[in-house]
């Protein structure tokens, strides 16, 4: 042990005299390195010197050391010019500039070319855009990179013959831009057909902090969701944060003129249509009525069901047949009185101008169980308020699952005009929900209520639908709760105390005093999922 702590002493005193005398003879080390390069030097020219002029070369030499010699101190100074020569001469050498490693963005733009050139290089052009031996200096023009280094812009040439306006073509080209510059992203596509330019713009993530509230707009505009500052032009106060901000809504508006009066929206499973239904029927509680048909039957509505202004929430395929005979019916009652109205010159009723809203949600499924049990299917129910519904302030809005798209009805594609698809769509499923190509490309992942709107013949925006949970899901975050809570019609609290209901009238004939009666009413429900029922009125049973 103790010879291992000498042998260790002994090392370290070694190493610091030798980084003593190092210090010491540095100057030395230099000048001594310096004389041995003027002797090579020397040597060098010695012998480069030809033979011939070797002895006039050594005579002038000596000379004029000589002469050196005779100068007063000029030895000295002889001697001195020499090491002071010497030491710059052996002074260490510049430290070679370091290579420069290959910049990152070079290498990504490099590789998109590479990518890009099997589908826009041409094969017999003598000077093509792209080419396996080109750069992809010859086709992009302006590129844009993030501090991590990822791209967020870039804008690039494409030859004429390629064919822009084909969708599959572009997704092809939408598909390595978007594998090569990373998935997580959502991306926008300008193409420019007619100067032959692709304008590639990375996206920045909407806010899905957004929990239900009061939105600041007018009567039959209902806030989807809320989309960037290229989706609108409009922005309203929202609470985010704990803060009031602007933020770009998606508004579909409703009613009499309006070009779009129903909505279809299409999602992956999981991704939010409920919640988007959900959303909907809160904006649409304070100034309307509403049916609701919860084809999947997960009871995810049930903090509706006998609320003021709520008719039913049916998830039997009985009950959802008896409330949308009632709901055509209704419609055609509606219609026949403003046109009496109209007829009369007088003010329609306002049981027959208050706004009623269909929402169903996964009808496909109640269609399936129709169509094994030999009954009508619902969607064919819902042809006169799709068709008659604008005039009667009849909104039908229908959530399915992207999987069930082809099982969506003829009339019901036809005639829902305002469109959203959530989660991330190929692009096909894109065209098949909204009724046009996607400009954009989506996320490999995306939140849930994540998507993209359309309205009427507008582009698609992207959409992040607020957050509005059930308020039974007692998994959900307990503020996210509470903000819907306090949106349903007489905000109370789980608590609020057992009522009989009311029955309704049972005759057709009173049918139309149904809306009057159901905004008179109290609240009667325990916001429990155990005990709040689930079941049709007796209003439509048939
Ligand atoms: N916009 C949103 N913001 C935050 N969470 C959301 C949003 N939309 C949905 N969620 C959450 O995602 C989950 C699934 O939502 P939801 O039930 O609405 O999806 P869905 O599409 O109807 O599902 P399914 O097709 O399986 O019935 C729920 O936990 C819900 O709270």
């Amino acid at each position: 042990m103790s010879l291992t702590r000498h042998f260790n002493r002994g090392r370290d005193l070694a190493r610091s005299a030798s980084d003593c005398a190092s210090d010491m003879f540095a100057p030395l080390t230099v000048i001594g390195r310096g004389l041995r390069v003027q002797a090579d030097w020397a040597r060098g020219r010695w012998a480069a010197t030809p033979k011939d002029r070797r002895g006039p070369t050594l005579f002038l030499s000596a000379a004029v050391l000589l002469g050196i010699y005779l100068l007063p101190h000029g030895p000295l100074i002889a001697v001195l010019a020499l090491m002071a020569s010497a030491a710059w001469a052996g002074r260490a050498p510049k430290a070679a500039p370091a290579e420069p490693g290959p910049d990152a963005a070079d290498l990504r733009l490099t590789a998109l070319y590479a990518a890009l050139t099997p589908y826009l290089g041409g094969v017999d052009e003598p000077s093509p855009l792209y080419s396996l031996d080109g750069s992809y200096k010859s086709a992009f023009s302006a590129w844009e990179f993030d501090a991590a280094g990822r791209m967020t812009a870039l804008d690039l040439a494409y030859p004429a013959y390629f064919t822009d306006t084909e969708a599959s073509a572009r997704a092809k080209i939408e598909q390595v831009v978007q594998s090569k510059a990373g998935r997580a992203r959502e991306y926008r596509f300008d193409w420019d057909e007619e100067s032959n330019r692709l304008r590639i713009t990375a996206l920045a993530p909407l806010p899905t902090d957004i929990a239900a509230q009061h939105f600041v707009t007018t009567p039959g505009e209902i806030v989807l969701g809320f989309t960037d500052e290229l989706g609108s032009h409009r922005t309203i106060p929202v609470h985010q944060g704990g803060d009031t901000v602007q933020q770009p809504p998606v508004i579909w508006r409703t009613g009499p003129r309006s070009a779009e009066p129903h909505l279809l929206a299409l999602g992956a499973a999981g991704q939010g249509t409920s919640t988007l239904i959900r959303s909907i029927a809160l904006q649409a509680l304070p100034y309307g009525d509403l049916v609701l048909i919860d084809g999947a039957g997960t009871g995810e509505h049930a903090c509706l069901v006998n609320r003021p202004g709520v008719y039913t929430v049916e998830t039997s395929l009985h009950g959802a047949l008896a409330a949308l005979e009632w709901a055509a019916k209704e419609t055609e009652r509606r219609i026949a009185a403003l046109s009496t109205a109209r007829h009369h010159g007088v003010t329609p009723p306002e049981d027959v101008s208050r706004p009623l809203w269909l929402l169903l949600d996964h009808p496909t499924e109640l269609s399936e169980l129709a169509h094994a049990e030999g009954r009508p299917d619902p969607q064919d129910l819902l042809e006169v308020p799709l068709r008659q519904g604008r005039a009667a302030r009849v909104t039908v809005v229908i959530a399915d699952d992207l999987a069930a798209r082809d099982r969506i009805s003829t009339t019901v594609r036809a005639t829902t005009r305002a469109r959203v698809v959530l989660g991330p769509p190929g692009a096909e499923a894109a065209e098949a929900a909204l009724g046009v190509p996607l400009d954009i490309a989506p996320a490999a992942q995306m939140p849930p209520g994540r998507g993209y709107a359309r309205i009427g013949t507008a582009l698609p925006v992207r959409l992040q639908v607020p957050a509005t949970v059930d308020p039974l899901d007692e998994e959900a975050p307990p503020q996210l709760r509470d903000a819907v809570i306090t949106l349903l019609p007489h905000r109370d609290t789980r608590t609020e105390a057992d009522a009989d209901v009311e029955p309704a009238p049972t005759q057709p004939a009173a049918q139309a005093s149904v809306p009057a009666e159901a905004a008179a009413r109290g609240p009667v429900v325990e916001l429990t999922k155990d005990t709040a029922p689930v079941r049709p009125r007796t209003a439509w049973r048939v």
